[in-house]
């Protein structure tokens, strides 16, 4: 495993552009198995997830090209419904290919998921949902197997699953008559994958609300489809300026999907200016005022647990006494300990952090725990004093397309090894 080390200290000032977002490109990838026909996808961020998920669909037998940013696929040779195991064990999304699979071939067989370790991620939220559209299932130590012709449901889900929304969307789409999921999750992504179903030829009604009915079609066709852009992406970024008292304008950044951040930035200081054609300007101020910020993670609009590591590590650098408390994982918390390697004063159990902002911050040896973790990182060894090395930088790179190379073009001085 490979290390980032960043020497703080520089402020950021520049122009980044925001790719397309991992947690929208890794679902409709998995919808394009629901094909007859060759999809191209516009805009697919080039990460490890998304390799991951083309090793899924060649497993299974789709045919997947690049061409440049856009990636082909071609579904029609897909005929295997067991993901393998290793793949399943490497990405928590490749569980949003066993609705199309279940859809398309009557059949679908898959291992718990692997991935972050930020909480348990049980997958009993999708399989209640498929046995209400007349699935089979069956747990055996091969995993979990689902068998049968799906039949449209009303499906009331105990909790707004972003996976589980997109899986059952997915799934209907290709079940002929109308799907109806309700406590359904509103995040940006499952709208760009209604955008991208309703393409194909299903009908999708109240993508972004949380009833969503879905009308199904026995054939949908290959159609062209751009990626939004990363919302957690544009998040950090825009935090890592701010935390250096720096300047960013992000290009591709659409601010209406960062609803809780945007406004807090603005609580301690930070100038956020909106403008024409998707562009996000951010200015941190001379000098952050003491405020004291308080938030919970929550489900679309609430604040996003993705961005919950990035937000804390910006926290350090803003006087008062601030409280994170995170309510969509139950283990999402573990970089405050690296942080307090760095001299963070940080009190945190596994829910609920303190964090006591505006003391200066050390370089130190901290590790990757998880994606966001490690974005966290990132963001405090770019204002701590002297030089900070993080460890499993992969595990950063599984989310994040050339990180350290973009922050480099905006001044930072952060390095691969
Ligand atoms: C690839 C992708 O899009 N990943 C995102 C997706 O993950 P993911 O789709 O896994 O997240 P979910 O919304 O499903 O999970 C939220 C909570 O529900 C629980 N749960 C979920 C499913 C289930 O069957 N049973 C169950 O108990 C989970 O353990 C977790 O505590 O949404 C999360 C919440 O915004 C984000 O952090 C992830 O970045
Ligand atoms: C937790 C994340 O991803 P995944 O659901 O793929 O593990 C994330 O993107 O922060």
């Amino acid at each position: 495993m490979g290390e980032f080390v960043v020497r703080g200290g520089r402020r950021l000032d520049g122009t980044v552009r925001i790719h397309g977002a991992k947690n929208a490109a890794l679902p409709i990838m998995a919808a394009s198995v629901l094909a007859s026909s060759p999809v191209t996808l516009e805009g697919v961020p080039r990460l490890r997830d998304v390799d991951v998920m083309i090793q899924v669909l060649t497993a299974l037998g789709a045919e997947v090209a690049w061409q440049g940013r856009t990636l082909v696929i071609d579904p029609r040779g897909i005929n295997q419904y067991v993901i393998p195991q290793e793949l399943m064990q490497k990405m928590r999304a490749s569980i949003f290919v066993i609705g199309p699979l279940l859809a398309r071939l009557g059949h679908a067989v898959a291992v718990q998921p692997g991935g972050c370790s930020i909480g348990d991620r049980p997958i009993d939220i999708h399989i209640y949902g498929f046995s209400q559209m007349g699935a089979e299932v069956e747990e055996s130590d091969m995993g979990t197997r689902l068998d049968g012709q799906l039949k449209p449901a009303s499906i009331h889900l105990i909790y707004p699953s972003v996976g589980a929304t997109e899986n059952l969307m997915m799934a209907a789409a290709r079940t002929p008559g109308e799907t109806r999921i309700r406590n359904a999750a509103m995040e940006p992504e499952i709208v760009d994958l209604a955008q991208f179903l309703e393409k194909m030829g299903a009908t999708v009604r109240g993508a972004g609300t949380s009833d969503i009915r879905i009308v199904g079609k026995p054939e949908l066709e290959g159609v062209t489809h751009t990626i939004i852009p990363d919302r957690i992406e544009a998040a950090t970024f825009a935090l890592a300026a701010a935390a250096t008292g720096g300047h960013v304008v992000l290009q591709n950044c659409i601010a209406e999907h960062l609803p809780g951040l945007v406004g807090r930035l603005r609580d301690v200081g930070v100038e956020v200016v909106e403008k024409e054609g998707d562009v996000l300007e951010v200015t941190a101020p001379e000098k952050y005022r003491a405020t004291p910020i308080s938030l919970h993670t929550g489900p679309y609009p609430g604040f996003a647990t993705d961005m919950q590591a990035q937000f804390m590590a910006f926290l350090l650098r803003v006087p008062g006494v601030h409280i994170i408390s995170e309510r969509v994982f139950e283990n999402r918390l573990g970089h405050a300990r690296e942080l307090r390697r760095m001299g963070a004063q940080i009190v945190a159990d596994q829910r609920v952090a303190l964090i006591y902002g505006g003391k200066p911050l050390f370089g130190g040896e901290v590790r990757a725990l998880d994606l966001r973790a490690g974005a966290a990182l990132v963001i405090a060894g770019l204002f701590a004093q002297g030089e900070t090395v993080i460890h499993d930088r992969e595990v950063i790179e599984r989310g994040y397309e050339d990180l350290d190379g973009r922050l480099r073009v905006v001044g930072a001085d952060i390095q691969p090894r």
